[in-house]
C-alpha cells in the first residue's frame, strides 16, 4: 500500500505507521555529550532561524501534529515568539494509563499518537512510541520574555515484550514521567522503566495514576501512603526527592465518555513545567536522525519524520540511509509545519528527500554517509544493573541492544590490572596500550571473583575496581553509532517473573568492523589471565639444584616451561631447567643457592631403599625418596594472554 496522498505541509501529517510488535527501534548516541549550542556565528544563527520560524495558524489545529520543535530557546527577534521543545516520556508499566495520560495532557497528537494503530485497537494495548504534544507558556525559569514551551510526549508501550522499543523511547527524551497505578504501585515494568530512567534520563516525575480508583473518603491518605513509599523506592536512585504527583487520566475507565473530566492534570502540568530544563543541545558532529514515519508526497519526494539523535542537517545535506545503502539529498524540511533550512539534536523535524519506496523504511536511523559502523564485535565500558538478580558472567549469551538494533551476543568481562583498580575511569575512550585482567564474571560486591580477589589482596578489603569493561561479540552484525548506549539485558526470562531482566548498562568504546576481528584486532587487546600452578620440593639434588613433583601432568611436555621463574615457599628464587625423568617432574636450579634451613627441611632421609641399576629415571623415582618434614612448595606464576595466538607465558 502506497502512501501518496499530496500533503503540502508534511508534518502535519505523519502517516500510517503500521507498527509491529518487537519491531526493532531506534537508540540514540550518547547525547548532549558536549558543548552547549553555538548561540553566535553561523550555527546559532541558523538555529535561531529554525526556532523562531513559529507555526502557522493552523499549526495546533485539530488531531494532526505540529511535533518538531526547535531545540533550544533561541534569541528571539523583536515580535518573533520564544520556542522550547522539551521531550517528555510517559512510562511505566503496562495498563498503568500512560496513553489515557498522554491523551489527558495533549492539545494536539499525531496520527501516530493514542494507540490509533489497528492492531494497538485490536489488543488494547500500545505497540509502538506515540506522539503528541502538549503546549504551554514558557515558565519564567526558562527565560525572559513571553514564548512557548512544548513539550513532546512520547508514550512508550509497557508491556514487557516490547521493551526493546521502551529504551528506544527513553533515549529520546529530556523528561520522564514514570506512571504507577496508584491502587498497585511499583510493579515489574515500572522498575525496569525506573532503571531504563536511570541510565538514559536526566529528570523523572512520578505520576500516580487512576485516583478515581481509591474511596474518596480515603483517597487522599491513600494517596499519601503511596507517595511515600515511592520516595523510598526512590532513596537509592539518581531521582531521590523528584516530584510526584497525582492524577486520574481517564476517571471511570474504559467505560467512561471520552468528554470525562481528568483529575490532576493542571496541577502536573504545573509539574511538568517546573521541571523542563534547557536541553543541552550539540549540532556538533555527526548528524544522525531516528525515523518514525516515512511516506512519500506525489511529485515532491519521500518525507522521513523523527527526531534528531545527534548532529544537524542543512537543506542540500546528503543523508544517508543505512538500512538501505543509499544516500539521497535534503530536498526540504518542515519543524513546526514552516519550512526550515537547518535542524539540530533534540529537534523532531520532517526531512524530505528525493523520491524512494516509503514501504522500505518504517523506522530506522538516517545519517551523515558513512558516519556509522556496522561492526561484528566491541569494546564497551559497563556497569552491573543493581537490580539484575544473577551473576554476570564470561562467556554467557545477552541481548544486547546496541545502536538501533537488539541482537545476541557473548561477553567477556575484564577489568584493570590489579594495580589500576583505582584508575580514574576513561569515559569515552579505550587504551589499547595497557593491560587488562580478565574475569569470569563482572566483578562485584559478593561475587565470586571478588571474593578471590578479597583472599589475594593483601590489604584483605577486596577493593574493587572503579571501571570494569566487556568484549561483546555479536551473533549478527549490527549498524550503530560511535559511543552509542549499550544495554544487556536477559529478555528470555518468563515475563511472569518479578524480576529485573536488565543486566548491564555502558558505552560502546571500540567496534570492530573487520569480520575476521578475531585474527586483525583482537590480538591488540591484552587481556591477560593469571595462572598459578603449584608444585613441591621432592628433594634436594645439591646445594644450587631441587627435584619439583606435582607441577605439571605426566604428559606435559615441559620444555616450553625451561627458563620459567619459580619461587620457593622458603623464599628462594629459581629457574625451571628441564624435566626430570617420565612423571612431570623437573628439575629447578636455584642460582642464588639453597638456605640451609631449606636443606634441613628437605634432608630428612627415607626408609626406602635404593634399588640400583635402573638408571635416572628409577632412581629419581624410587631411590633417596625424601619427604620432606615440613613441605617445601613450588609457585610458578605467569600471565598469558587471552589472544595471543601463540600463548606464550610472560612473566615480570
Ligand atoms: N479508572 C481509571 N481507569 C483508567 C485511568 N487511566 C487509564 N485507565 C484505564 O486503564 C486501562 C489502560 O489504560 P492505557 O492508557 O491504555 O494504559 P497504558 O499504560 O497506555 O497501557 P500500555 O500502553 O498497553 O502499557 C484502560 O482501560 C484505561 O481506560 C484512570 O485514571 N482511572
Ligand atoms: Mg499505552
Amino acid at each position: 500500500m502506497s502512501r501518496t496522498t499530496p500533503r503540502p505541509c508534511y508534518m502535519t501529517s505523519v502517516g500510517n505507521p503500521q507498527p509491529r510488535p518487537g519491531a526493532r527501534r531506534s537508540l540514540s548516541p550518547q547525547r548532549g555529550r558536549n558543548a552547549e549550542i553555538a548561540r553566535n556565528g553561523r550555527r546559532g544563527i541558523r538555529v535561531a532561524a529554525g526556532a523562531l520560524l513559529g507555526p502557522g495558524p493552523a499549526a495546533c489545529e485539530g488531531n494532526r501534529v505540529a511535533m518538531a520543535g526547535s531545540a533550544a530557546v533561541a534569541a528571539p527577534g523583536p515580535s518573533a515568539p520564544r520556542r522550547l521543545n522539551v521531550n517528555v516520556g510517559v512510562l511505566g508499566h503496562i495498563d498503568s494509563g500512560k496513553t489515557a495520560l498522554a491523551r489527558a495532557l495533549s492539545t494536539t497528537s499525531s496520527t501516530a499518537a493514542f494507540d490509533r494503530a489497528p492492531q494497538s485497537r485490536a489488543r488494547g494495548i500500545t505497540l509502538d512510541l506515540g506522539f503528541s504534544c502538549l503546549r504551554t507558556p514558557l515558565p519564567p525559569h526558562l527565560g525572559p520574555g513571553p514564548g512557548e514551551l512544548q513539550l513532546t510526549l512520547v508514550d512508550c508501550p509497557g508491556h514487557a515484550s516490547l521493551i526493546r522499543t521502551i529504551i528506544g523511547g527513553a533515549q529520546i527524551i529530556d523528561l520522564m514521567m514514570l506512571v504507577i497505578d496508584v491502587t498497585k504501585g511499583m510493579q515489574t515494568q515500572s522498575a525496569e522503566c525506573l532503571v531504563i530512567g536511570q541510565i538514559a534520563c536526566q529528570k523523572m516525575v512520578v505520576v500516580l495514576n487512576k485516583i478515581d480508583l481509591l474511596p474518596e473518603g480515603k483517597r487522599q491518605a491513600a494517596i499519601e501512603k503511596m507517595t511515600k513509599k515511592m520516595q523510598k523506592t526512590l532513596e537509592n536512585t539518581k531521582f531521590q526527592g523528584c516530584p510526584i504527583a497525582a492524577v486520574a487520566a481517564k476517571p471511570g475507565g474504559p467505560e467512561a465518555p471520552e468528554t470525562v473530566t481528568p483529575l490532576g492534570v493542571s496541577e502536573l502540568i504545573e509539574v511538568l513545567k517546573s521541571q523542563a530544563y534547557l536541553p543541552t543541545r550539540d549540532p556538533t558532529g555527526p548528524f544522525l536522525m531516528a525515523i518514525d514515519h516515512c511516506f512519500s508526497i506525489k511529485g515532491q519526494g519521500t518525507v522521513m519524520t523523527g527526531t534528531v539523535l545527534s548532529g544537524s542537517v542543512s537543506l542540500g545535506d546528503n543523508v544517508e540511509i543505512p538500512a538501505l545503502k543509499v544516500t539521497k539529498k535534503v530536498k526540504s524540511m518542515q519543524m513546526f509545519h514552516t519550512p526550515v533550512t537547518y535542524a539540530m539534536q533534540g529537534d523532531r523535524v520532517g526531512v524530505c528527500v528525493t523520491q524512494f519506496d516509503p514501504k522500505l523504511l518504517e523506522r530506522g536511523l538516517i545519517c551523515t554517509p558513512e558516519s556509522l559502523q556496522t561492526i561484528h564485535a566491541a569494546v564497551i565500558s559497563l556497569k552491573k544493573i543493581q537490580y539484575f538478580r544473577g551473576a554476570l558472567q564470561t562467556k554467557a549469551k545477552f541481548h544486547i541492544t546496541v545502536g538501533h538494533e537488539t541482537v545476541m551476543g557473548r561477553v567477556m568481562f575484564f577489568s584493570p590490572a590489579p594495580a589500576d583498580f583505582s584508575k580514574e575511569p576513561l569515559e569515552n575512550a579505550f587504551d589499547f596500550e595497557k593491560e587488562y585482567l580478565y574475569q569470569e564474571e563482572y566483578l562485584s560486591k559478593g561475587s565470586k571473583s571478588s571474593e578471590e580477589n578479597k583472599e589475594n589482596d593483601q590489604t584483605g578489603e577486596g577493593q574493587l575496581p572503579r571501571q570494569q569493561w566487556a568484549l561483546l561479540e555479536f551473533e549478527k552484525p549490527v549498524t550503530c553509532p560511535k559511543f552509542c548506549l549499550v544495554i544487556g539485558s536477559k529478555l528470555d526470562t518468563d515475563i511472569h517473573a518479578n524480576t529485573c531482566r536488565l543486566a548491564f548498562h555502558g558505552v560502546l568504546l571500540q567496534g570492530m568492523e573487520d569480520k575476521n576481528y578475531v585474527e586483525t584486532f583482537l590480538p591488540k587487546l591484552k587481556v591477560y589471565k593469571l595462572k598459578h600452578k603449584e608444585g613441591q620440593v621432592e628433594r634436594v639434588l645439591d646445594d644450587y639444584s631441587v627435584i619439583g613433583r606435582s607441577l605439571f601432568k605426566k604428559e606435559t611436555n615441559i620444555q616450553i616451561f625451561v627458563g620459567l621463574k619459580v619461587k620457593l615457599s622458603t623464599g628462594e628464587d629459581g629457574v625451571i631447567e628441564g624435566g626430570f625423568g617420565q612423571s612431570g617432574k623437573f628439575k629447578i636450579r636455584i642460582p642464588n643457592g639453597l638456605k640451609s634451613d631449606t636443606k634441613v627441611f628437605l634432608t630428612v632421609p627415607s626408609k626406602k631403599k635404593s634399588k640400583a641399576g635402573k638408571g635416572d629415571a628409577a632412581k629419581e623415582d624410587e631411590s633417596s625418596k625424601v619427604d620432606s618434614a615440613q613441605p617445601v612448595t613450588i609457585n610458578l606464576l605467569f600471565k598469558r594472554y587471552v589472544f595471543d595466538t601463540q600463548k606464550k607465558m610472560i612473566q615480570s
